[in-house]
C-alpha cells in the first residue's frame, strides 16, 4: 500500500505582490553573521521576502544559506544589522496570521510513534486539545498524501514518506511561512523531483510563504519565483533572479526553453561568483 501523492488541487493564489513594501514578511538588513571560532559565515545580507513569495537560496557548501535561514527561523541572531518579521522583532512570531515553521533535511521523526502522533506532536506542545488537533492532523497528512499512513510507524515509510510526514508537521500547525533547510538532499533524484512537484503544487493552492535552502540550481528554478544566488567566503547575496514560468509547473517545465535559460543563468553566475 503506497500512495505518494499531496493532494493535487487547482491553484488558488497568483504571483506574490511583489510592489506593496506591506507584504513585506521576512526582512534581513545588513545581516552580518561572524561565528565564535572567527568564521564569517554572512556579510551584509540584505534581502526581503514577500507574502506568497517561492524563494530558493541556492549557493555552495558554507556559503551561509542554513545560517540566513535559522535567524529566519528566530533560531541563530545576527551579530550586527537585524531580522524583521512582519515588520516587528521576534516578537512578532506566533501572532496569528504571522507564524512560521521550519523543516529540516532529516524527517527527525520519533521513531516509537506513530506517523499520526509525530504529527501532533507541536500541537501537543502547544497544549492544543485533542478534539482540535485531531482534524488539523488528518488535513495536514491529506495535504501530503498521506492519509492512509497515519497509524503507521515511520520504519514502515520510505525516505521520501518521511519527509512527507515531516512537511505534515510542520504543515499541521498551518504555518504562514515554511522554512525549509534542504529538505529532499539526502533522497534520490526521482523522489526529490516528484516531491518537488507536489510542493510546488501545495505552495499554489495556500496562502503561503516559502524559503527554501537548496544546493540544486535545477530544483531552485522549478520550485521558484525568485531565487537567491550566494556565494561562500564570505557568504554573501550576489544575485536576486525572479523566475519566469508558469504558475503550474510539470515535467515539461523542466526542458522548457525558460527552465533552461534559468538554468544557465544561474549556473554562470555561480561560476562566476564561487572561483573568483
Ligand atoms: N555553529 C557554528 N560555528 C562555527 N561556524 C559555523 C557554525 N555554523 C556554521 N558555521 C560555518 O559558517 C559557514 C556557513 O555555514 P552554513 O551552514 O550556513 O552554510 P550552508 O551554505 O548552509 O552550507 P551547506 O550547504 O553545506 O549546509 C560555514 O563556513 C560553516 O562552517
Amino acid at each position: 500500500m503506497k500512495r505518494d501523492d499531496m493532494n493535487p488541487l487547482p491553484p488558488v493564489h497568483a504571483a506574490p505582490h511583489a510592489e506593496q513594501e506591506d507584504n513585506v514578511v521576512l526582512h534581513a538588513n545588513q545581516v552580518e553573521k561572524t561565528y565564535p571560532n572567527g568564521t564569517h559565515a554572512l556579510d551584509r545580507v540584505r534581502l526581503k521576502i514577500r507574502r506568497g513569495e517561492f524563494v530558493s537560496l541556492l549557493g555552495p557548501s558554507g556559503c551561509g544559506k542554513s545560517t540566513l535561514l535559522r535567524m529566519f527561523a528566530g533560531l541563530d541572531e545576527p551579530t550586527a544589522g537585524h531580522v524583521r518579521w512582519w515588520g516587528g522583532g521576534v516578537a512578532t512570531v506566533n501572532t496569528p496570521g504571522r507564524t512560521l515553521a521550519m523543516v529540516f533535511q532529516e524527517a527527525t521523526l520519533m521513531p516509537w510513534a506513530r506517523v499520526a502522533d509525530n504529527v501532533r506532536l507541536p500541537l501537543d506542545l502547544a497544549g492544543i486539545p485533542r478534539a482540535r488537533s485531531a482534524p488539523r492532523v488528518d488535513a495536514a497528512l491529506d495535504m501530503v498524501g498521506l492519509s492512509a499512513f497515519g497509524g503507521a510507524y515511520p520504519r514502515e515509510l520510505s525516505g521520501g514518506m518521511q519527509m512527507r510526514a515531516s512537511i505534515a508537521r510542520a504543515l499541521a500547525t498551518e504555518p504562514n511561512v515554511l522554512l525549509m533547510d534542504e529538505p529532499f538532499g539526502a533522497l534520490d533524484e526521482f523522489t526529490r523531483n516528484k516531491l518537488d512537484s507536489d510542493l510546488r503544487a501545495l505552495w499554489s493552492q495556500r496562502d503561503l510563504t516559502v524559503v527554501f535552502v537548496t544546493h540544486s540550481i535545477y530544483e531552485a528554478v522549478f520550485l521558484s519565483t525568485k531565487v537567491v544566488v550566494m556565494a561562500a567566503r564570505p557568504g554573501r547575496i550576489i544575485a536576486e533572479v525572479p523566475v519566469d514560468g508558469p504558475d503550474v509547473r510539470d515535467d515539461d517545465f523542466r526542458v522548457s526553453a525558460p527552465f533552461l535559460n534559468h538554468c544557465k543563468q544561474l549556473s554562470d553566475l555561480l561560476t562566476e561568483a564561487n572561483t573568483r
